[in-house]
């Protein structure tokens, strides 16, 4: 629950209606980071389990996080969550595990491009897939079935949730691609948007580098000495415990 924020309803049927957010001129920052550089950035935290991946390879997710929780076999409350996003805003959905009935399919998509939603990101499946693919809407889900779901809640919108194995709060920032997706906490987005500067720094050089014929990079060598694997080496020299 957020703290010091209206919420409409009760525990586990309702919403919270406005969310922190992080200001655009830091989120704009990150717009096209890879989702590796930033778990990188993050000390390889951040990063939802690989069962969550695109629909489509090639299509990027991007926007700050409204989250959704759902009970079993009921996606009422995501409708809810359409209702209260803002452009570029991503849809980030807990089922309660669910893994055999879709909780989004084609029409969803569209009323979600009609209001300018980023993506969606759920801990479960969708349908339509075919259908999907064919609109420029990102989603990154665990996979697809023809089965759907009531509509009756309860579900929460704007809550913290567990999704991809990793904790996902309203306000955070989603970053998704082929390699999958990373949530940024809001409160670290300026130290990550720093580290992401030397990554990024270390990455053009070390390209540099190989391009010039650099095939292994300088700290390998010194890191072989320091473990003590140096040139000329015989297996006896390298046995364990030998002193
Ligand atoms: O009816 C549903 O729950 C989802 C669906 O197929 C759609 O939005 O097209
Ligand atoms: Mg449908």
């Amino acid at each position: 629950m957020m703290e010091g924020k209206k919420m409409v309803g009760h525990t586990g049927f309702g919403y919270i209606e406005t969310i922190d957010r992080p200001c655009a001129e830091l989120i704009n920052n990150l717009t096209m980071m890879d989702s590796a550089n930033v778990t990188d950035a993050q000390n390889r935290t951040g990063a939802m389990d690989r069962g969550i991946k695109p629909l489509d390879q090639g299509k990027r997710i991007f926007g700050t996080a409204i989250t959704v929780e759902l009970p079993l076999g009921d996606n009422l409350m995501l409708y809810k969550a359409l209702d209260l996003a803002q452009p570029g805003d991503v849809l980030v959905v807990y089922t309660n595990g669910n893994f055999n009935k879709a909780i989004w399919g084609e029409l969803m998509t569209k009323s979600a491009m009609l209001l300018k939603v980023g993506g969606l990101v759920v801990d479960g499946l969708i349908r339509d897939r075919q259908a999907n693919r064919n609109h420029d809407f990102p989603i990154f889900c665990r996979g697809t079935t023809s089965v759907s779901v009531e509509k009756n809640g309860p579900g929460f919108v704007n809550g913290e949730i567990p999704c991809g194995g990793t904790v996902v709060r309203p306000g955070d920032i989603i970053i998704g691609d082929d390699d999958g997706v990373v949530v940024v906490k809001k409160e670290n987005l300026s130290m990550v948007i720093e580290n992401l500067k030397q990554i990024e720094q270390r990455e053009i050089t070390r390209s540099q580098e190989i391009a010039n014929g650099q095939a292994l990079p300088k700290w390998f060598a010194q890191l072989m000495a320091e473990k003590g694997l140096l040139p000329g080496m015989n297996r006896e020299d390298t046995r364990i415990g030998k002193k």
